[in-house]
């Protein structure tokens, strides 16, 4: 028999990642979104279940039985989770809560084990604690994102310790790929660049340039969050690259790719601007590169280029549209 997995947002770029990684192994496929529209793979078996009512969650576990349970589910945009407070506590915080304590009540139920892997973040690390941060750092979240990823995280580590459940956290850092959303800071970029390239779009607005980030390759987490449920005993871990990158780099490496010089292009608005930015973020991998075996394989250029390319082909479809039209 085939293993059975859950992701939830399979929508986002992690779960479609995820879902194209766990068919390819032979599982089976089950993912939720509250958006369920034109999702890529026909071999997944998509529902649509609200993250607000517990009793949902419980009777889809029933329903499909899974060995494993991925939550990606979140309001996961930092920005507007300053705008929306409530809203990000109540999906990304109290969501991956409703999550655990479904497996728990169908574990009982059913006489079954679950493995459930929770997309944490290196937002919630004090990121004052230094320039590396581990899965010792201390928890010091800094904006309402980080503070109900922080809250999650807890109840991971609560319902392993109180309940004995099979609970991972994957402390993710910045992840990005060609299906990365464009309201996150390298997409906006490769979006931008390749429609001025093509003179569909004059400038490129962005906010703090100066920002250090160990940008990996979304493709890359997904391994390591497939590896943490095959251990024998639940951790939690960090994944990261271990080169940080500011956001200037990356704008540059982009546009350099288009034979572009940036700074003819780019604006900067204070909007942009966040109350609390950290100014660098790296993770040390050394527990998930001695206990899982993983390393980041896709370098920062690569990232960059292969994020260009993508969103080059998208622009020249536009472009004929336009001219088509
Ligand atoms: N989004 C955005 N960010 C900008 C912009 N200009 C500069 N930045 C800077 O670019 C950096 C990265 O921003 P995001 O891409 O929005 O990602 P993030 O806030 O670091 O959060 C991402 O990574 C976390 C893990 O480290 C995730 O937990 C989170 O969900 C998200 O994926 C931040 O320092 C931000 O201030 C802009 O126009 N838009």
């Amino acid at each position: 028999m085939e293993p059975v997995a859950l992701i939830t947002g399979i929508t986002g770029q992690d779960g479609q990642y995820l879902a194209r990684l766990l068919l390819e192994k032979g599982y089976h496929v089950h993912g939720f979104t509250q958006a369920a529209t034109n999702f890529p793979h026909e071999q997944v078996f998509l529902h649509r279940v609200d993250l607000k009512v517990t009793e949902n969650l419980h009777d889809l576990l029933k329903q499909i039985q899974p060995c494993e349970v991925y939550h990606m589910a979140a309001q996961s945009h930092v920005p507007l989770s300053y705008q929306q407070p409530l809203e990000t506590a109540e999906i990304t915080g109290m969501g991956a809560l409703r999550m655990l304590e479904a497996v728990r009540q169908y574990e009982i139920e059913c006489s079954r084990q679950v493995r459930f892997f929770q997309a944490s973040s290196s937002a919630i690390l004090d990121d004052q604690a230094g320039p590396v941060l581990n899965e010792q750092s201390p928890i010091h979240p800094r904006s309402p994102y980080a503070c109900a990823k922080a809250y999650a995280h807890l109840q991971v580590q609560n319902y392993r310790e109180a309940h004995g459940m099979f609970a991972c956290n994957g402390i993710l850092f910045n992840h990005e790929s060609p299906l990365r959303d464009e309201s996150f800071v390298t997409r906006k970029i490769t979006r931008a660049a390749t429609r001025i390239k093509l003179g569909l779009q004059q400038k490129l607005i962005l906010g703090n340039l100066d920002a250090e980030r160990s940008w990996g390759y979304a493709g890359d987490f997904v391994q390591a969050m497939w590896l943490m449920l095959q251990l024998d005993e639940p951790d939690d871990f960090v994944i990261s690259t271990t080169k940080t990158h500011s956001v200037r780099e990356f704008v540059d490496v982009v546009f350099q790719c288009l034979d572009l010089d940036y700074q003819q292009y780019v604006e900067i608005d204070p909007e942009f601007f966040r109350p609390h930015d950290a100014p660098v973020l790296c993770g040390d991998i050394t527990r998930a590169q001695t206990q899982l075996g993983w390393q980041p394989q896709v370098s920062f250029t690569e990232l960059a280029h292969q994020m260009t390319q993508h969103d080059l082909e998208l622009a020249e479809i536009e472009s004929r549209t336009n001219h088509s039209g």
